[in-house]
Parts: structure tokens; sequence; C-alpha cells
């Protein structure tokens, strides 16, 4: 019999999950999961509890939670040579990648998608000694995704991170950096930088649209120094997509990027802390397995299927 793992968040979000917890196993083990689970306590538990599941060789590890939860879980899963499939139930305020891989927050359609069965391979980004599934980024805008308390997240959602935008915006200072790319180089002021595996950051789905969840790249952004006017502008046509031609962002795709500052300059992976630069980003190429409604992915993120018909057949044994 296959064996799961749901690794949860009981504050993640609107803290809804625990309520359907019973609904939730039962399905898995209708389906033939024989299914256990942990609710996480602390921050960096679900990195404890997914190493544990590792150790105990299940075959498949469920992250319920926000994309703090799901980052803490990868870091528990990156290191391994042996590497449980991973599912997602995404209960968080906004969920990055769960978005991009179309994955409903609707916790059953979620389960659904899991029995389902289909897999693909994601990259992995790691940063230093940390990995991180969706975006890594510097700069004091992204000091914004933990300056929003946890309880205005809990009442408002996604909205309390745009309340807290618009109160810091004044305050965003530029940072001189140094990026390396892929061989090349610039050094001058930045606003910010990220450095995004998927096209979804912050419920902005059009930053990235390129973007492939399994090619090897990631998508290296840049927004030079701006002035308070400027920064709106860039902002709001990054909504509707339209900042890729614009003479203040650098673009470009790169598989290995390094940071430096002879300054502070904070660092964010998947919308939580990731410590002080400098930092070195490797992206590794196809490293977990996760479980996606396939028909709704996008061209450029499905794989050959014959790879993944063989992923799958490998968790069914
Ligand atoms: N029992 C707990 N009590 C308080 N914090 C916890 C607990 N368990 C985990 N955490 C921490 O909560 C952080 C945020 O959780 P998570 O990302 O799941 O939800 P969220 O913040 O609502 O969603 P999002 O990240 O999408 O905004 C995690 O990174 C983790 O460190």
């Amino acid at each position: 019999m296959k064996r799961a793992r749901i690794i949860y968040n009981p504050t993640s979000g609107r803290e809804l999950f625990k309520k359907q917890l019973p609904d939730v196993l039962i399905k898995l083990e209708e389906a033939g999961y024989e299914t256990s689970c942990h609710a996480t306590t602390s921050a960096g538990d679900a990195t404890k509890a997914a190493e544990i599941a590792v150790e105990r060789r299940y075959e498949l590890v469920i992250a319920a939670g926000g994309d703090g939860t799901l980052n803490e879980v990868v870091n528990g899963l990156a290191e391994k040579e042996y590497r449980p499939t991973l599912g997602l139930i995404p209960m968080g305020t906004t969920n990055d990648f769960a978005r991009a891989l179309h994955i409903p927050r609707d916790i059953e359609k979620a389960v659904d998608i899991i029995l389902r069965g289909e897999t693909i391979p994601v990259d992995v980004g790691r940063m230093n000694e940390k990995y991180f599934i969706n975006i890594a980024g510097g700069g004091r805008i992204t000091e914004l995704t933990y300056e929003v308390p946890s309880k205005l997240k809990t009442m408002l959602g996604q909205l309390a991170y745009y309340l807290k935008g618009i109160e810091m915006l004044p305050s965003f200072k530029p940072s001189h950096v140094r990026i390396e790319y892929d061989g090349k180089v610039y050094e001058g002021e930045v606003m910010l930088f990220l450095v995004g595996l998927t096209n979804s950051v912050g419920g902005f789905e059009k930053l990235a649209p390129d973007s492939s969840i399994n090619d090897g790249l990631f998508t290296l952004m840049f927004l030079k120094k701006t002035n308070l006017a400027e920064t709106i502008r860039i902002i709001s046509s990054a909504l509707r997509g339209d900042h890729l031609k614009d003479p203040h962002l650098v673009y470009v795709k790169a598989n290995h990027i390094k940071v430096t500052a002879n300054e502070k300059v904070q660092l964010n992976l998947d919308g939580e802390y990731g410590g002080l630069l400098p930092a070195e980003f490797l992206n590794l190429y196809r490293h977990l397995n996760v479980f996606v409604p396939m028909d709704q992915l996008r061209e450029q993120d499905r794989v050959d299927r014959d790879q993944n018909v063989v992923l799958k057949n490998h968790i069914t044994d």
C-alpha cells in the first residue's frame, strides 16, 4: 500500500484546513493511500516533518498551507537523494506556486488532482544553503512580504499586501549591488531584484509571462533606481504585463546568478525572510515531482508526456 504524509500549517490563510481534514483523510484512504498527518507548530517545523517523511520513505508528501509552508517542505526534501512526490493543498493567502500550477484553492478539488496521479518534474532554486520553489529576491520592496502581520492576512487575505505596499512605497530606497548572471555583469543601484521559477509572484501573474517551471532557467529581473512616481507607474504596468519593455527593467533568463553588495540587503525566499546578501542562485533542473492538473497547464510548462508516464508508473507501482 502507498503511504502519504500530510504536513499542514493550522494557521495558514483563513485557518480552514483542520475542519476538513477528516474528509481529506477519507478520500486519500479510499484511493488506497495509508495516510497520516503532521500539524506544524512553529517556523521550521514543516522542514523537519518533511525530512522525517523522507527517512520513513513515504511515497507522497502533501503540503497543506501557504507558500511559506510549501517552502519549508521543499527545504526538507530538496537535499535528499530519495524525494517523495509532492502534492499541494493551497491554504495560504497568495499561494503563488499553486496558482502557477493551476491547483485550485478548493480543498476537495486539490485532493482530486493528487488522486488523478498526473505528475510533472519542476525546477527548484537553491540560494546559498536554502531552497525555493517559486521566487527569491532582494531589496526594500521585497521586505513587504514579512511586514504584513499574520492577523491582518487572516482577515483581509491578499488585500493586506496591497495595503501594506501602499503604506511602504515612499520608503523604498535603492541598494547598490553587483549582479553576475551566466557570465554577464551589472553593477549599480536597484530597487529590487527577483529570481523567479514560475510566472506567478504575489498574485502578479503577468510578471514573468514566458517562464517555464521546468526549463532549468530562472527569470532574472531587476528594477534600476527609479523615483516614487516611476515606481508606481512600473508596478501598475507590471499588473497588466506591460513592464517588459520598460527601460528601467532588466529581464533575462539565467541558470546561475550571483548577487553581492557592500551594504546590508535583505533577501526573501518564497515570501519569507531569507537572510542577507551575498547570494548565489543555482537552478536545479526538474528536481521535484509534483501532482498537477495536466490539462490546465500552459504549453510551455508541460514536459514530454512519455517521461511523465514513467514518473507516474513509478509511484503507482
Ligand atoms: N503552528 C504555527 N503557528 C504559527 N506559525 C506557524 C505555525 N506553523 C507554521 N508556522 C509558520 O507560518 C508561516 C506562514 O505560513 P503559510 O505560508 O503556510 O501561510 P500564510 O502566511 O497564510 O500564507 P502565504 O505564505 O501564502 O501568505 C510558515 O512559514 C511557518 O514558519
